[in-house]
């Protein structure tokens, strides 16, 4: 098998073997620590230019599916495993996830100590890093790494570039899509919304003229702070129409009303990071993929208020607007994959779309 490594720009070099594509690749090296999902991981545009480690120890066993899939063609850029499973069982088990990379151009690293890489960056923060065959020089690497531009046009990437409708007979939904995991569609199709899907940079006009009931902003890749677009949409339409924002959505309704956000040393990605809702006292195990966070302390001068919290580390995982009908989470109520926990909130925004929609009859029958 063909040796490859990964060597980050802190120096750490990681030898192991090659499986998938064999082309040399770099990204940000992030860690997600789910013990089952891998399917939905990868296919997850959040992670758009993002090698991705997965600590669980083997990855592969049950092969990769027909319809597990978070987007049509995934934009990881590498994945790095302790061992990868060639012979999946699995009844809906269609092709090996070596196959599967192969034929996505992408490349993978096993057979490499994913604790001490995942050490690694929680000491020394998330790093970028370069996959190569073994025998190309570290120090050339390094060079090469160190040449490569950070690019900020992830949300382009991976936006739908036209419009289209998902039909339903109930609410009508307008969701701005910045690199959108199916499953936030899936959520609000299985409740019969009628959902127009629309890019990423779709102006507030245009989004006003479809009068939706709702809008969702959905997930995505990058630093928010790269979609200035949307910053405005969002200051455009909150206040007229309810909105919903999941991840970066939510980070985008958190800057729209002038909270800060700020890149978190090593991020939060995995099935089972517990979150507390602060107004009604419970607790939820949460499914999370975010290496940006709100500001706390940004919170202040806004008209936004904290409603929930990661309990690990305290930052940021929920908020809503004081006057308007707006709220949002940090983490992922479509969960896919992961716990189920959050999945009321679609019922809750359907919930806060109704509600508006009576208090704006109201007032016009006593106008
Ligand atoms: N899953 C997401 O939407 C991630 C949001 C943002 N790209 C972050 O890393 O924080």
């Amino acid at each position: 098998m063909l040796k490859r490594k990964l060597v980050l720009e802190n120096g750490t070099v990681f030898i192991g073997s090659g499986f998938g594509s064999d082309r040399e690749i770099s990204g940000e090296v992030v860690f997600n620590t789910s013990m089952t999902g891998y399917q939905e991981i990868i296919s997850d545009p959040s992670y758009c230019e993002q090698i991705v480690t997965l600590t669980y120890p083997l990855i592969g066993n049950y092969g990769i599916n027909r319809d597990d899939f978070e987007t049509v063609a995934p934009f990881i850029n590498g994945l790095i495993v302790k061992e990868y499973s060639e012979y999946p069982s699995n009844f809906r088990c269609d092709e090996t996830i070596d196959s599967f990379l192969k034929a996505h151009n992408i490349p993978g690293l096993a057979g490499i100590d994913t604790r001490k890489l995942t050490k690694c960056i929680r000491k020394a923060g998330t790093m970028r890093g370069y996959i190569a065959n073994e025998e190309v020089p570290d120090d050339e690497i390094i060079r090469r790494l160190q040449q490569i531009p950070v690019r900020h046009d992830q949300v382009k990437q991976t936006s739908t570039s036209k419009p289209y409708i998902v039909p339903g007979r109930g609410r009508r939904i307008v969701l701005i899509d910045f690199g959108m995991k199916h499953g936030i569609l899936r959520e609000l199709t299985k409740r019969d919304c009628h959902v127009t899907v629309v890019p990423y940079n779709y102006s507030a006009d245009n989004i006003l003229r479809l009068k939706p009931d709702g809008i969702m902003l959905t997930n995505g890749p990058g630093d928010p702070q790269d979609v200035p677009e949307a910053i405005e949409t969002i200051q455009r339409v909150i206040g007229a129409i309810p909105i919903f924002g999941i991840c970066l959505g939510h980070q985008l309704l958190a800057l729209a009303c002038g909270a800060k956000t700020e890149k978190m040393k090593f991020g939060h990605r995995g099935g089972n990071h517990p979150v507390k809702d602060i107004l009604h006292g419970k607790t939820f195990l949460t499914s999370q993929n975010h290496g940006y966070a709100v500001n706390t302390a940004s919170l202040a001068n806004t008209d936004l208020e904290l409603t929930q919290i990661a309990l690990n580390d305290h930052s940021v995982e929920g908020i809503r607007h004081k006057v308007f009908p707006a709220f949002s989470v940090q983490y992922h109520p479509e969960s896919s994959p992961g716990p189920e926990d959050s999945n009321y909130l679609f019922d809750d925004f359907l919930r806060l779309i109704d509600q508006t929609i009576t208090k704006q009859q109201e007032e016009k029958v006593y106008a």
